[in-house]
């Protein structure tokens, strides 16, 4: 399963906003309309939204290409900057959009600096999106070999969001783990989080789930604690949109809630993150800029208002979990258990240099 497909000219994404009851494409060829996917969350999950936006530099480069052909190669290197700094004001939390779209960034300095034509430069930023979607399925991968190692038999797991194939490129992240074990047959129970307000749990995790054939259970957010008081959950697992240099971790609003609990019940909490969600420039939690959006998802419901008129609403899309409450983050390298600042500059020193 995927929720991206490029064929070397465009980009389609699966409209997830309509899962799991259809399966729509939106067909991209401009960076507006990825944009607009973006933004309205046609795609989302950290890593889907980087490749995403990767591919929308790729396509405007061709469509500038194709619409412009008197366009010097200085133009077009001036105009797909503005389409990077476009793309990266679509969604604030998630760094892999940004760390894409640095790498997209980098390309277009370089055809600089060389003197590309305008032809070397469309494809320049078109290899580089496909080895960030090409990558991202392989770093999933190993991250789901290393989580692996963190069990040693069957195990009743927890999640919350959507960290699954329609998140990433695919394969998924904490979804990633879930699958490895499924595939080991050590799941005996995955509970899925709704996940409100946008209900990523409910709509896309369960969804993908059940196409796996997970045995899996739907519960409200709000009954996460009670399942762990009955000894239900043996661990949690979640993905994540970005993490500081002192391992805070911002992911879904609810997470935090989910880290205290585990606390509290002495049940592992487990973050799964490529490298390209550390964001090793921003030290504090505190300092992740946290998207809000629009409180109507909390006051309505399909469409329905749900709360009295005048009732206002608040609705941060993402909150940041202590640093001291993981147990261990699961990356493409290898897992860093107990994370805090020194273990996640030895780690990343291990892995040859910083970010
Ligand atoms: C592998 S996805 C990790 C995170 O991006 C995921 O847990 C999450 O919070 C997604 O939020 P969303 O608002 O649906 O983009």
């Amino acid at each position: 399963m995927t929720g991206l497909q490029w064929n070397g000219d465009e980009l389609l994404v699966l409209d997830q906003t309509l899962l799991p009851g259809k399966s729509e494409w939106v067909r991209c060829t401009t960076a507006d309309a990825v944009a607009d996917c973006i933004v309205s969350m046609k795609v989302r999950g950290a890593p889907a939204i980087g490749a995403a936006a990767a591919f929308g530099v790729a396509v405007e480069a061709r469509r500038l290409i194709t619409e412009h052909a008197d366009l010097k190669p200085s133009e077009l290197t001036a105009k797909l900057k503005d389409t990077v700094e476009r793309l990266g004001k679509t969604r604030p939390t998630a760094v892999n959009l940004f760390w894409a779209l640095d790498r997209m960034a980098k390309s277009l300095q370089e055809c600089t600096a060389t003197g590309c034509t305008n032809a070397q430069i469309a494809a320049a930023l078109r290899e580089i999106a496909e080895a960030i979607a090409r990558d991202d399925v392989a770093v999933n991968r190993a991250i789901g070999r290393y989580g692996m190692s963190l069990f040693h038999g069957p195990v009743s797991l927890l999640t919350h969001c959507n960290t699954g194939s329609l998140a990433t490129v695919e394969y998924g992240t904490a979804l990633g783990v879930i699958r490895a074990l499924h595939e080991q047959g050590w799941v005996k129970q995955v509970w899925v989080d709704e996940t409100r307000p946008f209900l990523q749990g409910a709509r896309l995790t369960a969804y993908e789930l059940g196409e796996e054939g997970i045995t899996h259970t739907l519960i409200t957010d709000s009954m996460a604690g009670h399942f762990m008081k009955m000894g239900e959950v043996d661990a949690v697992i979640v993905g994540a949109d970005r993490i500081a240099a002192n391992g805070d971790t911002a992911n879904k609003i609810g997470t935090y809630s989910l880290a205290v609990l585990c606390q509290h019940h002495g049940i592992p909490f487990y973050v799964a993150a490529p490298l390209s969600t550390f964001d090793l420039q921003t030290r504090f939690g505190g300092d992740i800029p946290i998207e809000y959006r629009n409180e109507r998802e909390v006051l309505e419901w399909m469409g329905q208002r749900t709360a009295p008129e005048g009732t206002a609403g608040m609705n941060p899309a993402f909150d940041v979990t202590p640093a001291e409450l993981i147990s261990a983050i699961i990356t493409e390298q290898g897992v860093i258990h107990v994370p805090d600042r020194e273990r996640i500059e030895r780690f990343w020193a291990e892995q040859g240099g910083t970010k």
